[in-house]
């Protein structure tokens, strides 16, 4: 079986880290082989677990603090940044071992937000994503989550996880040695339940939810996140007692199923959509760039290009006095890089020769090193 990817997410607390560990032990005493386990935590002091690769060994997060002047959170996020810069290499690490290991197990930072909504988060994520099969596994602490409010507020923050990963998401409630998972997997199922534990609620809270505002709020996000729990598994799990781990990893098996089926095509399908994006943006910049030096772009533009850059020739002689026109009570004195005399010789239409000379001359003027790093600058514009 191919290597498969499990990342685990969680708010603080919510068990990732016990989790990670039993879920290696798991499969080394019940599937007979090891995970391969990756610790992305740069602040932990110390892990249960043994790591393949572990960011503390590349980053020092208190050196990270001192050296750049940062709090607990920044030095998180810079610590990611500085890791994911070397992506690439750990993703050949784990190619390397990819017939050795099924599991590729990843712990993250307490700190949600600073692997969720970080460029560095994403850019981890997408790299494990578009190599292996990756699930995400999103941890909740089920006895902190026993109030509907709460709940609520996990469920939309795992919610815009899976919006933003777009990868299949097991939201797995963890700690069930305390509170059996039932109850969210019910309010989960069944709005009725939900809105009857919302009430329940408001009755006994006269300052938080008394004012209905609260009420009607959630009863409309609820309605909302239908959608979303049908696009979810779920599973009650002790990491504590090892109770819901074999469940969970045949739902993961069964989350890879449907990222074969549905999430790789819909990824590839993005990635296709930003590459003929940016080659479009690219293709108009460049259009752009050539009109700005008044190049022709009847040899080489496309029809539209074409079409535009007529636009450009039509303009009549005296039409051109090389200002563009201003709004009366704009008040700003304009300032030109160019005297009057370059701005107003030669016509608009003038070919390219006559540009080169004219470039030519106002390079002279504004000093050799300016001109050779600006030619260069296009040069290098025009090839990318
Ligand atoms: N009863 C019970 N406690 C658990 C379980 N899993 C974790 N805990 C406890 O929950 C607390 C937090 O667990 P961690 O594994 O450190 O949580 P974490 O999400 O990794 O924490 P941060 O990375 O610091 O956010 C610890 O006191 C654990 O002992 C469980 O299944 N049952």
């Amino acid at each position: 079986m191919a290597l498969k990817t499990v990342i685990c997410i969680g708010m603080a607390g919510s068990g990732k880290t016990t989790f990670m560990q039993r879920l290696n032990s798991h499969i080394r005493s019940n599937k007979k082989k090891t995970p391969y386990v990756i610790n992305l935590d740069p602040a932990v002091l110390k892990i249960p677990y043994g790591a393949n690769i572990d960011i503390r060994d590349s980053i020092k997060y208190k050196k990270v603090m001192e050296n750049y002047e940062l709090g607990p959170n920044g030095a998180i996020v810079t610590s990611l940044n500085l890791f994911s810069t070397k992506i690439d290499q750990v993703i050949k690490l784990v190619e390397n071992k990819k017939d050795k290991y099924d599991h590729c197990i990843i712990d993250t930072p307490g700190q949600i937000e600073c692997f969720v909504w970080s460029a560095s988060g994403s850019i981890i994520t997408e790299s494990f994503a578009s190599t292996f099969p990756t699930v995400v596994a999103y941890i909740v602490d089920t006895p902190r989550n026993s109030n509907p409010t709460t709940f609520m507020s996990n469920m939309l923050y795992a919610c815009s996880i899976l919006y933003k990963t777009k990868l299949p998401m097991v939201v797995v409630f963890n700690k069930t040695d305390v509170k059996n998972a039932d109850f969210a997997k019910e309010w989960m199922t069944d709005f009725e339940s939900f809105q009857q534990a919302i009430q329940e609620d408001q009755n006994g809270d006269e300052f938080g939810m008394g004012s209905g505002y609260m009420g009607s709020l959630i009863n409309s996000m609820s309605l909302m996140l239908e959608e979303f729990y049908s696009q979810l598994d779920i599973c009650g799990v002790s990491s504590y007692t090892g109770r819901g781990f074999d469940e969970f990893l045949d739902i993961v098996d069964k989350k890879v199923l449907e990222y074969e089926d549905f999430y790789k095509t819909e990824r590839e399908r993005i990635l296709k959509e930003k590459e003929e994006k940016e080659k479009e943006r690219k293709e108009k910049s460049l259009n752009g760039l050539m009109k700005d030096l008044k190049i022709d772009n009847n040899r080489t533009g496309t029809k539209e290009d074409n079409e535009e850059a007529e636009v450009v020739s039509d303009i009549e002689e005296g039409d051109y006095d090389g200002l563009v026109d201003r709004d009366e009570d704009e008040g700003i004195e304009r300032e030109y890089t160019f005297a009057a005399e370059d701005r107003l010789s030669g016509e608009i239409n003038d070919g390219t020769a006559d540009l080169q000379k004219r470039y030519q001359q106002a390079f002279e003027k504004t000093g050799k090193k300016a001109s050779s790093e600006t030619a260069e600058n296009i040069a290098k514009y025009i090839r990318n």
